[in-house]
């Protein structure tokens, strides 16, 4: 899939400066980031609607154009594709699965510890956060 979407990347890339006229990713570019995140949220809403509706079809669809805006917009960041799988890396090495950090680091202790333990850490930074917030 990685490929997939570094294929994607450098086609939108390649499309950013075509005519607005012949290009929808060059119109995004002209509309800038706020339009470019709107397309996002739209599309993210419409996989929840037809995941939640049963239609897996759908979701495929859907999910496609997901991809396909969160590309432009991570072009519009200046984030590139590589960027992203290695948080999502240095996230599997620590937690054992690709799930979001705590925001206030956790000081683990030099041995990563097991994965149960991993996960208490998680949990209660959550925990804590939620409770500063
Ligand atoms: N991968 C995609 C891609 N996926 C989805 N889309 C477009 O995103 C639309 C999905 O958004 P919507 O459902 O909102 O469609 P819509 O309702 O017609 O859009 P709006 O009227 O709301 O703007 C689809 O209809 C496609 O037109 C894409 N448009 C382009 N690409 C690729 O981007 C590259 C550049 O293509 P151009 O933008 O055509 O130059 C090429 O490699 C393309 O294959």
């Amino acid at each position: 899939m990685s490929d997939s979407i570094e294929r994607l990347y450098q086609a939108v890339i390649a499309a950013r400066d075509l005519d607005p006229a012949g290009s929808r990713t060059a119109r995004l570019f002209q509309r800038g980031p706020a339009k470019m995140a709107k397309k996002l949220a739209e599309e993210a809403i419409e996989v929840v609607i037809d995941a939640v509706s049963g239609k897996p079809d759908a979701v495929i669809r859907e999910s496609a154009d997901l991809l396909y805006n969160l590309t432009v917009l991570w072009a519009s960041a200046g984030v590139k594709p590589q960027d992203v799988w290695s948080e999502m890396a240095r996230r599997e090495r620590l937690l054992g699965i690709a799930e979001k950090l705590p925001k206030t680091a956790v000081k683990l202790p030099k041995s990563t510890p097991e994965p149960a333990v991993r996960r208490r850490i998680v949990a209660l930074e959550n925990r804590l956060r939620k409770r500063q917030s």
